[in-house]
């Protein structure tokens, strides 16, 4: 295995193949590529189908830290230049969770630098989801609020499982706001007047009450999340590439070019934001909560 590459990160060179991290396996089979490092993004290539999977990997909740992002970000770009790539499924190794957003911790008494970066690893994370030229599912079998819900509704489509399992925008709950971008994803997916109610009330809603005003697409048991995306997969796959992404393209570049023109002035926004007193307060007071409910 080479040695690791100057100006290159670890990372980098570890989802590209080039080197074998400490602890972690690069496998390449006739029909399978995974990409496993020590990391928390797994990355399952099919290539005889053409089809990736995409597996969060931060137990206990895979909320979304600077390095989670940094990870996701980059396998995504490797997938979207993959030629023998056409879809992508995004879904966790956590049982019990699809994503629980970002990690608060990384919003709680940070340095406004570090916000910065972690601000900036989100958008480019999203960006290259909800600008990709791939199908892309999300298999959500668990709990998907905030940042989480934002994955989701950045993929083509969506199946979740029936259950206690919840999914929404729920930031004014933390007594944060969502971000314009999150909000015009939200208003893409489900219209004007569900997305104003489901932002001021931070609404976290059931399965079969996201199926209902159209956040998800599908609602199946547990076991058949998967094998549901698998079957919704096919027809895609039967739609002539080129047409398929340039209806994409449309649909969605408005809502990309507004956050790319402004990318910088956001990021500080943010670091402004969060690290407002009052914010620094809710936030205390919602990590409080999150710990008192196990006790
Ligand atoms: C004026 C105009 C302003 C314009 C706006 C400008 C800028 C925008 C500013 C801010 C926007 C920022 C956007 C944020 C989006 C987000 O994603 S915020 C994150 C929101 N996430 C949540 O609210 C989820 C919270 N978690 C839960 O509800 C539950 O954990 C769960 C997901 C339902 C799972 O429950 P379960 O019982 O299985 O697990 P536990 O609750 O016991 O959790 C285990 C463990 O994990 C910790 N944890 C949970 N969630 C997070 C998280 N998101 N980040 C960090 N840590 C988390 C939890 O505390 C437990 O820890 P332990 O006690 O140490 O074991």
């Amino acid at each position: 295995m080479a040695a690791p590459m100057r100006g290159m990160s670890v990372l980098r060179q570890a989802f590209q193949g080039l080197v074998r991290p400490a602890g972690g396996q690069v496998c390449r089979q006739v029909q399978h590529r995974c990409y496993s490092t020590p990391g928390h993004v797994q990355v399952d290539m099919n290539s005889e189908t053409g089809v990736a999977t995409v597996r969060l990997n931060r137990p206990p909740v895979n909320s979304l830290n600077l390095d989670v992002l940094t990870e996701l970000s980059i396998a995504l770009e490797k997938l979207e230049t993959d030629k023998s790539c056409k879809a992508m499924v995004l879904a966790s190794a956590a049982p019990g969770i699809f994503s629980a957003g970002l990690d608060i911790l990384e919003m709680y008494q940070s340095t406004p630098e570090r916000c910065v970066a972690f601000w900036r690893a989100l958008q480019d994370a999203w960006l290259n989801l909800y600008g990709s030229r791939l199908i892309t599912m999300a298999a959500i079998e668990g709990h998907s609020p905030a940042g989480g819900c934002l994955l989701a509704m950045s993929c083509d489509y969506r199946v979740m499982a029936e259950g206690k399992f919840q999914i929404g925008l729920n930031e004014t709950k933390l007594g944060i706001v969502a971000p314009f971008w999150f909000t015009d994803v939200m208003l893409n997916t489900i219209g004007h007047r569900e997305t104003e109610k489901a932002l001021q009330l931070g609404a976290l809603y059931s399965a079969q009450q996201a199926l209902s005003i159209g956040l998800v697409d599908k609602v199946v048991p547990l076991a058949e999340v998967m094998p549901t995306v698998e079957g919704e997969l096919k027809n895609w796959l039967q739609i002539p590439a080129a047409a398929r992404v340039i209806t994409k393209t449309s649909m969605r570049k408005a809502v990309l070019d507004r956050l790319r023109s402004q990318k910088e002035k956001d990021a500080q926004f943010f670091a402004d934001f969060i690290n407002r007193d009052s914010v620094q307060k809710s936030l205390g007071m919602y990590i409080a909560s999150l710990q008192k409910k196990k006790n």
